[in-house]
């Protein structure tokens, strides 16, 4: 079947979702753990077992400064918030749970998003 050519419309309509996106991430009431980078400081062992730390404050900036160029990259760092709270936190915990309730809100978000 023919490909579809990308006009550029799309990338630009597709950085409009991100921050549709992001501002419904960070107005979550869950989003509590998420919202600025984690304290390593105060955070034992979290700078050795966190390679890639990530978080909403954080992805916000990148998405000001132009650092997206699509939405793949973009859902690329939201995982990354999430694969790291479930690597460093118990599920068993707030910070655990919270984390796997916000990453069931991402993927129903944007999915829902996607079919319009
Ligand atoms: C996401 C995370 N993962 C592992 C340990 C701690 C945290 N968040 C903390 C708990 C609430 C805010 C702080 S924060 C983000 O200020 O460090």
């Amino acid at each position: 079947c023919a490909k579809k050519a990308k006009t550029p419309k799309d990338s630009s309509n597709e950085l409009a979702v991100c921050r549709v996106l992001l501002a419904d991430l960070e107005a979550h009431q869950d989003a509590w753990p998420f919202l600025s980078p984690v304290q390593h400081k105060s955070v034992p062992g979290y700078r050795k077992v966190i390679k890639k730390p990530m978080d909403f404050s954080t992805i916000k900036e990148k998405l000001t400064n132009n650092l997206y160029l699509n939405l793949e990259n973009f859902i690329v760092d939201v995982n990354l918030v999430f694969d790291n709270c479930q690597r460093f936190n118990e599920d068993d915990s707030e910070i655990g749970r919270a984390g796997h309730r916000m990453r069931r809100f991402f993927d129903k978000r944007w999915t829902e998003l996607l079919q319009f």
